[in-house]
C-alpha cells in the first residue's frame, strides 16, 4: 500500500525500530470479525464457524458475515472489526445504568453494549449526520435492542439538555481514521500532516460536552480508530489538566495490547493506563481506548428530567390490548410514548426528549390504523419466541419466499399476528387471514 510520505516520516520518528514491521503491516489483508448477539437465548445457533474466538471478547470470532444470511437479518450477528470490540469491552456497562453512546453509527459499538445491559436501564444512542443516524437506527432494530434510545444531534444540544445525566458516556471519537487505510485505502485520501491537529480540536470539544453529561461517580471511555498522539494520548493528557475531577481507570492489556506512551504527550505517567492497539502487533485494524472516572465529590446533579408517559385515547388502549391479547404472551406496556400514529416503550429511566431530533424513542412496537394495531419489524426482532402466543417455523423454501415478499400457505387456517421463524430464528411478522399468510417483511429489506 502507498502510504503518504508524510506520515512514513511521522512514524518512522515515532516508532524508531519498530516502524518497518508498523508499515509492512498496512500490505497485509485487512482482519475482519464478527460478534454474535446474547440477547438472543439460542445465541450460539449461527450457520458461522464459531473455532477461532477473539481472546477478549466473549461473543467476538474472527471471520466474515454475509448481510443477506438469516443470521444476520434475524440480529444473531454483527460484523465489526475485532480491534473495536475492545472499546465495548472496556465500556462494559451494567444491567441498569444510564448509558450514552454519543457518536455512534452505523452501531458497531451501540449493540455491544446493549448486548452487556441485557435490556435493562437506558442506553441513548446519538449521532450527529442524519442519514448515519438512520443506518444505527436499524441497527438498533436489528439487534433487538428493547431499552435504546435512538437520537440526532449535535454533542452541544445534548450537554445543554442533560446536565450530569448519565453513569457511563463512550465517545468513539470521530478521527483521522490511520486504522482504516487497510480496510479502506479511499480513507487516506482525507489524510494531510495539519489533519490530526484538526480532528484533536472536534475531539476536544466533543469530550468538553460529554463531560458536561457524566454524574459524580461515573466513567467515560474515549476511543479512536487512528494511531496519531494529537487525537489519542495528546486529547487525554488535555482532559486531565482540564477537568480536575477526572481521573485515569487501567485498562488490561491482553497478549499484543500495549500501555500508551506519554511521552507521546505532557509525560504523564497516567497515560500508560490507556490502551494501543497495533494492526502489526496483533490480529486487527488498531484503536486507541482511554478510560476515565468523574470522581464522586463532584456537585450531585439537579434533579433529573425524565420523559413522561404518553396517555393512549381509550379507542387506542383498545386496539394495542386486542393486539397484545391475541398474539402476546406478555403485556409490557408501562411506558408508552407516541408519535402522531406509532406507539413506541420507552425504557423507564429515560431523560426528557423534547426539543431534540429523535428517531426511536425506544422500542417501537407498532402503529395505529383505522380501528386496529398493525405491529412493527422491530417488535418481532426484540422479543423472545416464548413472548409470542404463537410462532411459525417456515422451512427453506417457505423462507426464501418470504424474505423475497410472497405470502405463505399453511395447512390450519387462522386469523391474526403471529411470528415467524426459519431454523428456529425469528426474523418477522405476518399477519394470517384463513391458510394465508401475508407478508410484511420490509420493502427495504427483501431480497
Ligand atoms: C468512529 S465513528 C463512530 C463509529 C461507531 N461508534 C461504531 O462503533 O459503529 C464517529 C462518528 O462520529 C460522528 N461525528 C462526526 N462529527 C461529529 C461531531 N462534531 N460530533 C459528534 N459526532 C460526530 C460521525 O458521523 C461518525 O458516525
Amino acid at each position: 500500500m502507498k502510504l503518504p510520505q508524510a506520515f512514513i516520516e511521522k512514524y518512522q520518528r515515532l516508532l524508531g525500530a519498530e516502524a518497518p514491521a508498523f508499515f509492512a503491516s498496512f500490505d497485509q489483508p485487512a482482519v475482519s470479525a464478527f460478534r454474535l448477539n446474547p440477547l438472543k437465548d439460542d445465541f450460539k445457533n449461527v450457520d458461522l464457524p464459531l473455532n477461532d474466538p477473539v481472546p477478549y471478547c466473549d461473543w467476538g470470532y474472527y471471520g466474515t458475515v454475509d448481510g443477506h444470511t438469516l443470521d444476520h437479518q434475524a440480529g444473531y450477528v454483527y460484523s465489526q472489526e475485532p480491534s473495536a470490540m475492545y472499546v465495548g469491552e472496556v465500556a462494559h456497562p451494567q444491567p441498569g445504568e444510564r448509558v450514552l453512546d454519543l457518536c455512534a453509527a452505523p452501531g458497531g459499538k451501540t449493540t455491544h453494549l446493549g448486548s452487556f445491559m441485557q435490556n435493562q436501564g437506558v442506553l441513548v444512542t446519538n449521532e450527529i449526520n442524519k442519514q448515519r443516524a438512520q443506518v444505527l437506527s436499524e441497527n438498533v432494530e436489528r439487534w433487538g435492542l428493547q431499552n435504546t434510545v435512538v437520537v440526532n444531534a449535535s454533542p452541544d444540544e445534548l450537554e445543554k439538555k442533560w446536565p450530569q445525566t448519565f453513569d457511563r458516556i463512550l465517545v468513539d471519537a470521530p478521527c483521522s481514521g490511520e486504522g482504516m487505510f487497510r480496510k479502506d485505502p479511499t480513507a487516506m485520501q482525507y489524510w494531510n500532516p495539519d489533519y490530526p491537529a484538526e480532528c484533536a480540536r472536534r475531539q476536544k470539544k466533543i469530550l468538553a460536552s460529554a463531560y458536561q453529561m457524566l454524574k459524580p461517580n461515573s466513567e467515560l471511555i474515549y476511543s479512536t480508530c487512528t494511531f496519531s498522539p494529537e487525537e489519542d494520548e495528546q486529547v487525554i493528557a488535555w482532559l486531565l489538566d482540564t477537568y480536575s475531577d477526572l481521573e485515569m481507570v487501567p485498562i488490561e492489556k491482553y497478549a499484543g495490547m500495549i500501555a500508551a506512551k506519554p511521552e507521546w504527550a505532557n509525560g504523564n505517567p497516567d497515560l500508560t493506563q490507556a490502551v494501543r492497539l497495533f494492526p502489526h502487533l496483533m490480529r486487527g485494524e488498531g484503536h486507541f481506548i482511554a478510560k476515565l472516572r468523574r470522581r464522586s465529590e463532584t456537585a450531585a446533579p439537579k434533579k433529573e428530567k425524565l420523559q413522561k408517559k404518553a396517555s393512549l385515547s381509550s379507542e387506542q388502549k383498545k386496539d394495542w390490548q386486542t393486539f397484545a391479547e391475541q398474539t402476546l404472551a406478555t403485556d409490557a406496556l408501562t411506558q408508552p410514548y407516541l408519535s402522531k400514529d406509532r406507539l413506541y416503550q420507552t425504557p423507564a429511566g429515560t431523560p426528557v426528549l423534547s426539543g431534540l431530533h429523535v428517531l426511536r424513542p425506544g422500542l417501537f412496537l407498532g402503529t395505529f390504523k383505522k380501528h386496529r394495531f398493525e405491529p412493527s419489524y422491530a417488535l418481532a426482532l426484540a422479543l423472545r419466541p416464548t413472548q409470542f402466543k404463537q410462532v411459525l417455523n417456515l422451512d427453506e423454501d417457505q423462507y426464501t419466499h418470504y424474505v423475497h415478499g410472497e405470502t405463505i400457505t399453511v395447512p390450519q387456517a387462522g386469523k391474526g399476528w403471529l411470528a415467524l421463524s426459519a431454523r428456529h430464528k425469528i426474523f418477522s411478522m405476518g399477519k394470517q387471514v384463513q391458510t394465508t399468510v401475508k407478508n410484511a417483511f420490509p420493502k427495504g429489506l427483501r431480497h
